[in-house]
């Protein structure tokens, strides 16, 4: 049974006993007429998913659903239960209208994931349109989303200066090279194609770390990434593991890597010789593979871009490719294609079973939530969801970074260790503002 949506003279019918105990909330959404900032809105404690000014923010907290891990049935059976019980007033009825929920799922498969519904999320969408929900049990007295809205927005955390920062690798960089030379020998043995071998750096502060001014410093840096906020994890992922909205499926890929150079000429050279290298063209093509066959028993049809293009950040450059089909009816939910989908190869490796035991086995560092789908669900399936990298875990006064590299069989443990030191960069120099 869907989510009822009624408005005007059909709330009243709502109100029953019986809709009480089927339908103990309520999600309303109004048209905004302000524009709203997001990433203000999200403030340090909130949730959000945004790139380039667009996408959702939430803030407190009406509901957890548990989304069952590895089925992809379930986990949609589980989140359409829950968005079931909610009546649905919505008046301006776009993807991510209605109620939503957020989640950064654990990059472990098998590990149990959560989503949050949040009581009042802000909407920007590409077309201009700008709306407000809020969500309540129906036993408490509703807020009004024409009044709520925009008073929740918390005042700007001031710059606080952390105080003394400590920034350590959790293992030494020769050890971590050792290791993934281990795992790259196994390659040879050919049950193994590809792994990605991840390092953590953790960073310590006398005082909290400013979340909400780490948003806006990675916002100001990495404008074309997905600037997330959800739980403990804050990212600004480039890759976009999945879009839906109503049929219509996307994914952005990334693999290939290669550092930025301010010369643009050397910057050119280098982003021609990432496009020329057989390697990374090799680690690139794993990743799509997997994504188009993991997609197309939903689709109709499916189509990926016939060659890959490079897409570059302040920090560094990758291989992208683009996929996009339309899902066969009825259309499968973002969570239920996220469910199929995660682990992709360009964060875990292929074939996905002896990749997640060579990263279990040698990697050394517990990755909780970093390289997980990091995104939103709306209760029509609908949603946006990133590969959570470029991210860190912030819990007060410690932050876990994060960066990992694919692993091929002709991988040189230095050249990757100098590609982490580059992909932490976004992260560290968000966080580490002297
Ligand atoms: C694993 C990470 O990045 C992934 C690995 C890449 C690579 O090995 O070239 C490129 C983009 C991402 O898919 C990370 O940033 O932590």
């Amino acid at each position: 049974m869907p989510a009822a949506r009624c408005c005007g003279p059909a709330r009243r019918s709502c109100s029953s006993g019986r809709e009480m105990a089927e339908r103990p909330y309520v999600a309303r959404t109004r048209r905004l007429d302000r524009d709203v900032d997001l990433v203000a809105f999200a403030g340090g404690d909130g949730h959000l998913f945004e790139r380039e000014g667009l996408g959702l923010a939430g803030r407190g907290e009406l509901l957890r659903i548990d989304v069952p891990p590895l089925d992809p049935a379930a986990a949609a059976a589980a989140t359409s239960d829950a968005f079931d019980r909610f009546e649905v007033d919505d008046e301006v009825g776009s993807p991510g209208c209605g109620p939503v929920a957020f989640g950064a799922f654990p990059f472990d498969p098998a590990e149990p994931r959560t989503l949050v519904v949040p009581r009042v999320v802000v909407g920007r969408a590409e077309d201009g349109t700008r709306w407000i929900t809020t969500t309540a049990r129906r036993d408490e007295p509703a807020p009004d989303p024409s009044t709520v809205g925009l008073d929740l927005v918390p005042p700007a955390e001031s710059e606080v200066d952390p105080g003394a920062i400590v920034v350590r690798a959790a293992r030494p960089a020769a050890d971590w090279c050792a290791a993934l030379a281990d795992g790259r020998d196994r390659l040879r043995d050919g049950e193994l194609t590809k792994f990605v071998f991840a390092r953590e750096v953790v960073v310590e502060t006398e005082r909290p770390l400013p979340r909400s001014a780490i948003l806006r410093r990675l916002r100001a840096g990495y404008p074309s990434c997905y600037i997330t906020s959800v739980g403990a994890m804050v990212g600004a992922s480039p890759e976009l593991l999945l879009s839906r909205r109503g049929d219509v499926v996307r994914s952005r890929p990334m693999a290939g890597t290669a550092p930025r150079s301010p010369d643009p000429a050397v910057d050119a050279r280098l982003a021609a010789g990432l496009l020329a290298s057989s390697k990374d063209r090799h680690e690139h093509q794993i990743v799509i593979d997997m994504i188009h066959d993991a997609l197309l028993p939903w689709c109709s049809y499916l189509d990926a871009e016939p060659e890959p293009s490079v897409l570059g950040m302040a920090n560094v450059q990758h291989l992208a490719t683009y996929l996009e089909g339309r899902l066969s009816a009825p259309a499968a939910s973002a969570v239920e294609l996220v469910t199929a989908l995660h682990p992709t190869p360009a964060i875990c490796g292929t074939p996905t079973d002896r990749a997640l035991e060579v990263i279990r086995e040698l990697e050394g560092l517990e990755r909780g939530a970093y390289a997980g789908p990091v995104g939103w669900l709306d209760a029509e399936g609908n949603g946006d969801w990133a590969v959570g990298i470029r991210s860190a875990e912030l819990v007060g006064t410690r932050a876990r970074v994060f960066a990992g590299v694919g692993v091929v069989a002709d991988s040189d443990p230095e050249a990757e260790l100098a590609e982490t030191r580059s992909k932490l960069q976004a992260m560290l120099s968000a966080l580490l503002r002297p």
